[in-house]
């Protein structure tokens, strides 16, 4: 049985009460959204329409429907990849191996959406069935997540994550324990993170969309921009998916609920907002509006692409011609910092350019409501929040090299403001 870590590691989320209340309020606010945005007043803040009984909820055609997506996306996860790339150096300086095919999993999803609605396969159905398939996730996950709990007990300590091994039962089901849980090859947190998850996310957007031409001869404008805008988001993300090797959450997260029900339940059903506002609240949007709300997406796409792939790059090869003219603080571990270009400019410029595009997928909902800027709200708090995690994490990396950095580049996220 693995050892726990001990009280080493300082408690996040508010300990362990916190992390009981976010495992009640995350599903709680993913259901309250599903049923306020299909009611007649969309109102983010007042009560939901009806509280659903099991007979809503509970549905076996969705369960059946998500285990057989869960199936599909991890068979594409386990086809050849054009690439297998190495993650970051563990505890016990050994690498793991990840193979690099996430956008071929979405192009081949795709293809097999197009077979399935040439055949007749009633996507626009779907919408009618977000509540059971958010249900089905829901449970799915907590099952999931047990199981990840369980198997921790079983691993060596030097797999255990940094966090999460605190000896509370709550916070480190929450949290998770295990930094990289596999069988054989088959790596669950990476798999979760950029797969069933986001790919969801787009075809449900597609389903959407799809139901609103049924209903209305044609799918609106503003329903266009939003599918567009976040298919871009997520192809982007796949096309870049080694990326994701060097976040907090491979990195130094461990797998348990949050992660878990953020990729297969959160994600999918919430990140869909805004599409699912136009099905029920179409709305008018206007071509010279729309422009401008294409130039706002991009010019958020711009900085978040131009950060990530800068540092991606200077991490990769300092060398490389793009970065090399780059100013940068040396740092004890060898690494540096950037202290030019995107990096010179805030301390996380692409959470700038996320939460630019975030304000982007919901202003095509119109302002008479403000359910559709919930995404918004909430990714503000998740990226503030992120934010000092990080900088955290890195004050202990980097130590006086942080904090040198700081004085160079006093704000974090908004130029001037914060
Ligand atoms: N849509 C969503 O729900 C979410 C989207 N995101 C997006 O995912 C992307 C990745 O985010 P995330 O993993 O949080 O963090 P970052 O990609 O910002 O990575 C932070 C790490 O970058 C390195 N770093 C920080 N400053 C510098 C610098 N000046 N020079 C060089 N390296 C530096 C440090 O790691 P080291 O030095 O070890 O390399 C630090 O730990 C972002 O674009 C974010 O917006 C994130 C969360 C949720
Ligand atoms: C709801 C909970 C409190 C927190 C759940 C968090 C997760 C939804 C996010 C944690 C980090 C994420 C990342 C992405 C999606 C959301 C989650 C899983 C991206 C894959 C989105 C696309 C970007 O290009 C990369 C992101 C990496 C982190």
């Amino acid at each position: 049985m693995a050892p726990r870590q001990g009280p080493q590691a300082p408690l996040e989320f508010g300990g362990p009460l916190g992390a009981a209340a976010l495992m009640l309020l995350l599903p709680a606010t993913m259901f309250h959204l599903l049923l306020v945005v299909r009611s007649g007043p969309a109102r983010l803040l007042g009560p939901p329409p009806y509280l659903p009984g099991l007979e809503v909820l509970w549905s076996p055609q969705a369960l059946l429907l998500l285990l057989t997506w869960l199936g599909l996306q991890a068979a594409l996860y386990l086809l050849p990849a054009r690439k297998v790339a190495e993650g970051q150096e563990l505890k016990d300086k050994s690498r793991l191996r990840y193979p690099i095919n996430g956008f071929q999993a979405l192009v081949l999803t795709a293809l097999l959406v197009g077979l399935g609605l040439s055949a007749g396969l009633p996507l626009g159905a779907l919408p009618e069935m977000l509540l059971p398939l958010a249900f089905a996730a829901t449970i799915t996950t907590f099952i999931f997540s047990l199981f990840l709990y369980m198997k921790a007990q079983v691993a060596p300590a030097s797999a255990l994550a940094p966090g999460g091994n605190s000896g509370n039962l709550i916070y480190d089901f929450f949290l998770g324990r295990e930094l990289n849980p596999r069988i054989c090859s088959f790596d669950f947190k990476y798999f979760c993170e950029l797969r069933p998850g986001l790919i969801g996310w787009v075809f449900i957007n597609l389903a959407l969309l799809v139901q609103e031409a049924e209903l209305r001869g044609s799918p609106s404008l503003a329903m266009w921009l939003v599918n567009g805008f976040q298919l871009l988001y997520v192809g982007d993300a796949l096309w870049h998916e080694e990326a994701v090797l060097t976040t907090m959450d491979i990195m130094h997260d461990g797998f348990g609920f949050m992660l878990a029900f953020g990729d297969l339940a959160w994600v999918p059903f919430t990140y869909s907002l805004q599409a699912q506002f136009l099905l029920y609240h179409p709305q008018p949007l206007g071509l010279p509006m729309a422009a401008v709300i294409c130039l706002i997406s991009a010019i958020g796409y711009y900085i978040f692409r131009g950060a990530n792939s800068q540092k991606n790059t200077f991490r990769k090869n300092p060398s490389d011609p793009s970065v090399a003219g780059l100013e940068t603080i040396p740092t004890a571990t060898g690494r540096q910092l950037l202290v030019s270009g995107w990096w010179g400019m805030v301390r996380h410029p692409n959470y700038l350019g996320d939460l630019i595009m975030a304000l982007a997928w919901s202003l095509p909902c119109g302002v008479s409501h403000l359910l559709p800027y919930f995404y918004v709200l909430y990714f503000t708090a998740l990226l503030v929040h992120r934010e000092a995690r990080d900088e955290r994490q890195c004050l202990q990396k980097y130590g006086r090299a942080w904090h040198e950095y700081c004085r160079r580049v006093p704000y974090r996220i908004l130029p001037y403001i914060y």
